[in-house]
């Protein structure tokens, strides 16, 4: 195993992909001849222990599968499970994920997982992996990680699926997401929760150079919330907890809101049932990933063709330029106007991006250079009418339309042009019942006004905005 790991840093990207078994867009197994690993033993005892004390409300959540918590489909079904079963106990409010072994937290996802597996079991695998982070990230409970050791990878997305992180003050451990440096790539929604932790320009650096941070830099750059010493880890996480529980309705509405945004990522461009979540997020991996990889990246057609760009460099941007265009049934570049070579990547990013904002602007919204030539992304779809209606009139309609659509009882917007239903939050993409209020933990009339404003405002940014009910918006 051992092995496997200084090999995927020595063989770089390209070396790990021919080295391990991958299952191709084909479903072709390629098993590579260098390494004869083999299966680790599934031992069948619990890899998981949960404490739940029932007078504070708080469950301790136990990673006990050695060597090094390793994420494999057995430890993520029953982390799952366990994970479930708290949420569904309405006695426990707080959850509290530390590590039983001496100096590992989580190891990250096990890349046994990642050798000569069926195409089935990788899609399992990746299933679970995702899980693992949907039900942690969306998580009712309050969650801190008290993370007493190491946690690269994998393990550092756990950490940071959860509301705080306390780490053991020693310099021998290490925290981040350094897939890069391993040769594979971070999911989209791995770099998504590390942004919303350490903010963009940290997390670029982090992902492109697949940095591990010391306990003490982790701290510095955000990463981890405080540092205690050793012993100390899992007591403070219990005296924080408290303060935590002690805020009113914190695992409702703060903590909620925060997250809306990322997990509707989850559910963004998913037109139908056949695309769950999980089939999605699998899908712009594989995108990402097939965009990403070295001699791959003519990517002809997003109109890049030059190799200037390293690979994880490309990669960290290949992921928000997916995000924004690869949308199911319309990810190609060709309806973007962009067609050829002339358009450079980093040009090319960077006009997506105006794109986007042009989209939205009265007397341009024919979009001739965007090859949008149809009335799908006139204004008048947005419920404004002409050229009568300047910019900043609209920019200020705009406005109003999310204080509108705030209140409850009125959210039909009838001065905006929109004179029925059609305006109402299912017509802003929402195509099931996933993206109704409910959803986001505003369930009626138990909110107050000033409550249900401030929701609905975070939500109307994420998901009504008039004629623009793709993915797209969500870059800007
Ligand atoms: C291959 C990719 C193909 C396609 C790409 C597809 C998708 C891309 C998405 C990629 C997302 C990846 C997220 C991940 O989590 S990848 C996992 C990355 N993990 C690491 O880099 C951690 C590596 N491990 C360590 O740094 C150390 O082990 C650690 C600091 C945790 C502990 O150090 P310590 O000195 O205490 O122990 P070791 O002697 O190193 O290890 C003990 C045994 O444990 C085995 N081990 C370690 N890590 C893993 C692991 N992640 N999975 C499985 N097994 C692991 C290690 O090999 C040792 O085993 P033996 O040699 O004793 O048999």
């Amino acid at each position: 195993m051992a092995n496997v790991l200084r090999n995927s840093a020595k063989f770089g990207f390209s070396g790990v992909l021919s080295q391990l078994s991958i299952h191709s867009r084909h479903g072709r197994e390629c098993v590579s001849p260098c390494f004869s690993l083999q299966q680790r033993n599934n031992s069948t005892s619990p890899k998981i222990k949960v404490d739940l004390d029932s007078s504070t409300g708080v469950a301790v959540l136990r990673m006990q599968s050695p060597p090094v918590n390793s994420l494999s489909l057995d430890f993520l079904t029953e982390f799952c499970i366990n994970l479930e079963k708290l949420e569904m106990d309405r006695s426990c409010r707080g959850l509290i994920i530390t590590s039983t072994l001496s100096k590992v937290f989580s190891a990250g996802l096990d890349i046994m997982e990642m050798y000569g597996k069926s195409p089935e079991r990788c899609g399992e695998f990746w299933k679970a992996v995702q899980e693992m982070w949907l039900k942690l990230y969306g998580s009712n409970m309050a969650t801190i990680a008290a993370i007493n050791g190491s946690s690269p990878a994998g393990g550092c997305l756990m950490s940071i699926g959860c509301d705080y992180r306390i780490m053991a003050d020693n310099p021998r451990y290490s925290i981040g997401l350094n897939e890069t440096q391993l040769g594979i790539v971070a999911p989209f929604w791995f770099k998504d929760t590390l942004v919303n932790t350490v903010g963009n320009r940290a997390a670029e650096l982090s992902l492109e150079l697949g940095l591990l941070y010391s306990a003490p830099d982790a701290l510095k750059i955000g990463l981890v919330d405080q540092l205690v010493p050793e012993d100390q880890v899992l007591s403070t996480a219990q005296d924080t907890m408290s303060k935590w529980l002690a805020v009113p309705g914190q695992n409702t509405l703060s903590h909620w809101l925060y997250r809306v945004r990322t997990l509707s990522l989850s559910h963004t461009g998913c037109t139908g049932s056949e695309h769950s979540p999980s089939h999605w997020l699998y899908r712009v991996r594989t995108l990402s990933l097939t965009l990403a990889v070295p001699g791959q990246n003519t990517l002809s057609h997003t109109g890049c063709t030059r190799s200037e760009h390293s690979p994880s460099h490309w990669l960290y941007r290949v992921r928000t330029l997916s995000l924004t265009l690869a949308v199911p049934g319309q990810n190609t570049l060709s309806h973007t106007g962009c067609t050829g070579s002339e358009y450079s990547p980093s040009h090319w990013l960077y006009r997506v991006r105006i794109l986007s904002l042009t989209l939205a602007v009265p007397g341009q919204n024919t979009l001739p250079h965007t090859g949008c030539t149809g009335s799908e992304h006139s204004l008048s779809h947005t419920g404004c009418t002409g050229s009568e209606h300047s910019l900043s009139h609209w920019l200020y309609r705009v406005r109003i339309l999310s204080l509108t659509l705030a209140v409850p009882g009125q959210n039909t917007l009838p001065h905006t042009g929109c004179t029925g239903s059609e305006h109402s939050l299912s017509h802003t993409g929402c195509t099931g019942s996933e993206h109704t209020l409910p959803h986001t933990g505003c369930t009626g009339s138990e909110y107050s006004l000033s409550h249900w404003l401030y929701r609905v405002r975070t939500l109307s940014l994420t998901l009504a905005v008039p004629g623009q009910n793709t993915l797209s918006q969500y870059t800007l």
